[in-house]
């Protein structure tokens, strides 16, 4: 089975603007409310490319019922820990550039986050895929990642890990099957500015040598660098079109993968779906659908540029 966490979901308020004057009343173009956080994007784009999943974290309130029901009407099945607390909102602004606001969300109780464990506990076993993504809610630590990470590794379950800098390096011991910085963050892991693809190389490859076994660095609009277990280096290109919204694109990438890889286990096809994803997710308002993706994915070149 295939499992995605997400701690602290959200509801992405998405607003559409010309331009954004502060400190003044805007009023903007076009608004949308899209079920968020990084494992539901996954979640979503995972069951949009066929494969079956469950989605969990912790959901509470009025916005927890919303995503609830937009993950019922994906065909996502949801087991969440109801919370007893609003699930946050976000707000992401489309205009000139992009402006991102994320709440802190609730406070997760210890007694939810062992209900979780609980259950995972139960349910995870050899074979299975975790993908767990996107920040710590409050009340929560590295730690509960570390876990995470080590109940998959004893349960021989593939582990995959998209996160920021803390929570991801405290995981790379515990042999993640899959993790996905983008450049920025490999920048801040190794506390260097990272602005060439030879270093992402160099420093991908010290990824793989604290633990984690498949490496993609996103570059965003300038694609994507995977480095795998068996020692190969590829590159993807990027497909032409409009970006409309980028959130998520990171979050498709990592799913549009995993997907493919899980049909094949074959490196160049599942980066190519992911790289389509990406691309059609940043073209898209919300999460990419198939049609959109399979139309990009005859566009993605994939180089082999090492091993
Ligand atoms: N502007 C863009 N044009 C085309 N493709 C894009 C663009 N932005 C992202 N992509 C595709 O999506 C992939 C992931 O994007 P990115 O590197 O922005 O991830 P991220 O930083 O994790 O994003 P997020 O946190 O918003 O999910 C890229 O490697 C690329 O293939
Ligand atoms: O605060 P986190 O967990 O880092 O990120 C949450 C978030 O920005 O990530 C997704 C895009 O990747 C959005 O759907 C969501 O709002």
């Amino acid at each position: 089975m295939l499992y995605t966490i997400t701690f602290n979901p959200a509801v992405d308020l998405v607003m559409n603007t010309d331009v954004i004057h502060l400190g003044e009343l805007n009023r903007v173009k076009r608004d949308e409310y899209v079920a968020g956080g990084k494992g539901i994007n996954m979640s979503v784009l995972l069951k949009r490319l066929g494969h079956h999943n469950i989605a969990t974290g912790f959901l509470g309130g009025f916005s927890g019922d919303f995503i609830q029901k937009s993950l019922k009407e994906e065909g996502v099945q949801p087991e969440f820990v109801d919370i007893d607390a609003i699930t946050r909102i976000n707000v992401k602004i489309k205009a000139d550039q992009e402006t991102e606001i994320n709440a802190n969300g609730p406070v997760i109780q210890e007694k939810d986050i062992q209900k979780l464990f609980n259950y995972f506990n139960e349910v995870l076993v050899k074979g299975d895929t975790v993908l767990l993504a996107g920040n710590a809610a409050p009340g929560m630590t590295s730690d509960h990642y570390v876990k995470v990470a080590e109940l998959c590794a004893s349960k021989q379950v593939d582990f995959v890990l998209d996160s920021n800098k803390d929570l991801l390096t405290a995981c790379l011991v515990h042999k993640p099957f899959l993790i996905k910085p983008n450049a920025q963050e490999l920048s801040e892991i190794f506390n260097v500015k990272v602005d060439s693809i030879e270093e992402v190389i160099h420093y991908g490859k010290m990824l793989q040598e604290k633990g984690a076994r498949n490496v993609i660095v996103s570059l965003g609009g300038d694609g994507a660098v995977l480095l795998t277990e068996t020692g190969e280096v590829y590159q993807s290109s990027v497909p032409k079109g409009e970006v409309i919204n980028s959130v998520g694109a990171g979050d498709s990438m990592v799913a549009g993968f995993i997907a493919k890889y899980i049909e094949s286990g074959q490196y160049e096809d599942s980066l190519k779906q992911g790289a389509a994803s990406g691309s059609a997710t940043a073209f898209s308002v919300g999460i990419a659908t198939k049609e959109l993706i399979d139309q990009l994915i005859k566009e993605i070149e994939i180089k082999r540029i090492g091993g």
